[in-house]
């Protein structure tokens, strides 16, 4: 079987890494055979996959892929690897909120629209934010239930930080409650994973929570 060339996937490394990385390398089709299933999927659908408009979305479908799951070929420890420790003994919470992500649903593989509020209380060292928002992309660009997406992004900066606790808040829409099936637009889900203090400590959780204020009405944001 051939393997397409300088995709992200390529670079999965064989072989689970602690579950971080999903391995697909091995028996993981060529390009060609991802744009042949596109044009079946075309055909399922009542088209025609040789009419003028639609040669060329085989490819589109396929390199928008290569977007919608990058997730796959990164891993999230590595982004928090660096940290700073000279922060003059900084000991209170570390909150980015309003992180927007779009991620997949792995059951109907259509965008799970939301964002994600990350906190945690450095032990020692902090991570530079860009790292945090990065974590929320990696997990997001791959498919997904709402609720692994959030442990996963917890139970990350738990273990490469070792903060003394991590929180993390989701909202989301889900496309396939929204535009198909049940059809409910305007419905968000939420979901939490509480760590260390904001586990033990109520009012830890609490300042936290006035911190990201209320969940957003349902369906004004996405
Ligand atoms: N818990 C959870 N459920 C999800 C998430 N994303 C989608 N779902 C649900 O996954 C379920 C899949 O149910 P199935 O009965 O197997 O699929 P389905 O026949 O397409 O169901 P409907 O969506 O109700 O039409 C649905 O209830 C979805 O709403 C998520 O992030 N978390
Ligand atoms: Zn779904």
């Amino acid at each position: 079987m051939t393997h397409a060339k300088n995709t992200p996937a390529d670079k999965i490394l064989a072989g689970p890494v602690h579950g971080r990385r999903t391995v697909v390398a091995q028996g993981r089709p060529s390009r060609e055979e991802a744009e042949e299933a596109v044009r079946t999927l075309l055909r399922w659908a009542g088209d025609d996959p040789t009419r003028e408009g639609l040669l060329g979305t085989p490819d589109r479908v396929v390199r928008s892929y290569e977007e919608f799951f990058a997730g796959y070929a990164s891993d999230p420890m590595e982004l928090l690897a660096r940290t700073f420790e000279e922060t003059d003994g900084y000991d209170e919470m570390v909150v980015l909120r309003d992180i927007r992500f779009e991620s997949y649903c792995e059951h109907h593989m259509v965008p799970i629209i939301g964002v994600a509020h990350v906190a945690y209380l450095p032990r020692s060292r902090v991570v530079g934010i860009s790292k945090l928002a990065r974590v929320v992309e990696v997990y997001a660009k791959r498919l997904q239930i709402q609720e692994k997406m959030t442990s996963q992004i917890a139970n990350t900066i738990d273990e490469v930080l070792q903060p003394l606790g991590v929180a993390v808040v989701i909202e989301a829409s889900h496309q396939c409650m929204t535009t198909r099936g049940v059809h409910k637009p305007g419905v968000s889900m939420v979901t939490s994973r509480m760590l260390g203090a904001f586990r033990s400590d109520p009012s830890t959780r609490r300042e936290f929570l006035a911190m990201i204020g209320n969940p957003s009405p349902a369906g004004s944001m996405f």
